[in-house]
């Protein structure tokens, strides 16, 4: 069996002590399908947070820099996070040592990652970030090499597992938003600032990879429209329900006539859709190419599933598979037109919270045709009913309009005229939906 693969792990966190037990608990396995041993030599960590991790035959490097330069390994792992330093030298530093890379971390891939393909082609070695989009499912390698065949469409999907857990358990338990988030970072599914979970952007990082990978383009982070979930109330989740949707954080981009659109926002499901039946910390990837489309279901976030994809990439680069990170080279990237949002066509759920007295309804209806948007369904609640509106005489009452496709624009241009026109309280909730 040829040397072993000498690997250099930065960051024992969640991620990075679920890589250590795999290497050690199936290094026979992987060195049989590796072809060689893929052995860790040394780490470096701010404190070993789980006491129970065997690091005697590991060597201890105090600073991630070092470690990058290490003169024993061929490999560097990035598990710390966060777009800037020490991740972002960290990295630069190795790949200038000509080492190989694996990370997880999409914040540094999405602002940074074109610079760092760079350095590696240029080094002529790998720069691996499978963990980095959707945790243990393989649409790195699905997009950049299975589907290589295809013009792909669009691609989307529930690509972070905190929002989706949030959803589902506001949902199925009747549990706060703040509940359900503390679970989630006890479980280890939210990044270290959760923040970039809820208000969207750990989506847009992901989705922001994803469509270079699948149009050939420039990543292009800040041309994605970005929507978070805090806004999403039991109520909006329990009137979807009734009306057969679920709401989901979904990130897509599709190709359209002035771009590519890529938006991240909450997003209603038709019930029977496959993305609505993904509950959890469960992600769903849609893609959708002229020859294949397909969907891949599986652990989006967590240790072990990410650890998963970490190790897929370290036996890749212990085959000598090389592959330009992006699927070519990053000079053969193109800069991407952007499709503005307000271009955005689709049905809208439009939950408004109204003046009851007379002509309301009609003053409502009349904004709406003004603006060419055709209604599928108006559902006005009595005052006190759901939308957490209280019981009081004069208390606003619920109302819910389903659009059929119409554009954002439309949508906003309508809502400013009824804010105006004084009948409704407070600003309305909007929410798009996708039809498969
Ligand atoms: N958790 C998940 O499910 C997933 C995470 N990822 C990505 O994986 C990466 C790691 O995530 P995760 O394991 O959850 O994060 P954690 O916060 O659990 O772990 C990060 C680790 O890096 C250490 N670290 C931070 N800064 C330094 C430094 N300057 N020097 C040395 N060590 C440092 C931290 O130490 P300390 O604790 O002392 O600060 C901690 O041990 C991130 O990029 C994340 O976005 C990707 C997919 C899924
Ligand atoms: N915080 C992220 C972790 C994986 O990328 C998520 O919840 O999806
Ligand atoms: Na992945």
């Amino acid at each position: 069996m040829a040397g072993s693969l000498k690997v250099g792990l930065a960051g024992l966190g969640t991620v990075g002590s679920s890589v250590v037990r795999i290497l050690q608990d199936k290094a026979a396995k992987l060195a049989a399908k590796a072809g060689r041993p893929v052995e860790l030599v040394a780490v470096c960590a701010k404190e070993v947070r789980d006491k129970n991790l065997d690091l005697a035959t590991v060597r201890w490097v105090d600073h991630p820099f070092a470690l990058a330069a290490d003169p024993e390994i061929d490999v560097l792992v990035e598990l710390m996070g966060g777009e800037g330093d020490p991740a972002k030298t960290t990295v630069e530093t190795a790949l200038k040592a000509g080492k190989h890379v694996v990370t997880a971390n999409k914040a540094l891939i999405a602002r940074h990652g074109a610079a760092l393909a760079r350095a590696a082609e240029d080094r002529n070695v790998a720069f691996n970030f499978e963990a980095a989009v959707a945790g243990g499912i393989p649409v790195i390698k699905t997009l950049r090499e299975g589907l290589v065949a295809n013009r792909i469409d669009r691609v989307w999907g529930i690509l972070n597992g905190t929002c989706n857990y949030i959803l589902t358990r506001m949902l199925d338990e009747k549990l706060s938003f703040e509940d359900c988030l503390k679970e989630a970072q006890r479980l280890g599914y939210a990044e270290a600032n959760p923040a970039f979970d809820v208000d969207g952007f750990d989506t847009a990082h992901k989705l922001a990879i994803l469509t270079s990978l699948a149009f050939g383009t420039e990543i292009d982070c800040d041309a994605v429209y970005v929507e978070g979930i805090r806004s999403i109330s039991l109520a909006d989740l329990e009137m979807a329900d009734e009306l057969g949707y679920r709401v989901k954080l979904l990130g897509v981009a599709v190709r359209a006539d002035s771009g590519i659109e890529q938006r991240v926002h909450p997003t209603m499901v038709p019930k029977d859709s496959p993305l609505a039946q993904v509950g959890g910390v469960t992600n769903a990837v849609k893609i959708d190419g002229d020859a294949v489309s397909l969907t891949l279901i599986g652990p989006g976030a967590g240790g072990p599933a990410t650890a998963s994809a970490v190790v897929s990439d370290l036996c890749d680069i212990a085959r000598g598979d090389r592959i330009a990170p992006f699927g070519r080279s990053v000079d053969r990237l193109v800069r991407p037109r952007r499709a503005p949002m307000q271009h955005h066509a689709g049905g809208y759920y439009i939950r408004l919270a109204a003046i009851d007295k007379p002509g309301t309804a009609a003053t409502i209806a009349r904004r709406m045709a003004d603006e060419l948007i055709s209604l599928e369904s108006i559902v006005q609640r009595r005052r006190g009913s759901r939308g957490e509106v209280p019981a009081s005489a004069d208390a606003p009452a619920p109302v819910v309009l389903i659009t059929y496709a119409t554009s954002e624009d439309a949508v906003r241009r309508a809502l400013a005229a009824i804010e105006r026109d004084g009948v409704i309280v407070g600003p309305p909730q909007v929410i798009r939906i996708e039809q498969n």
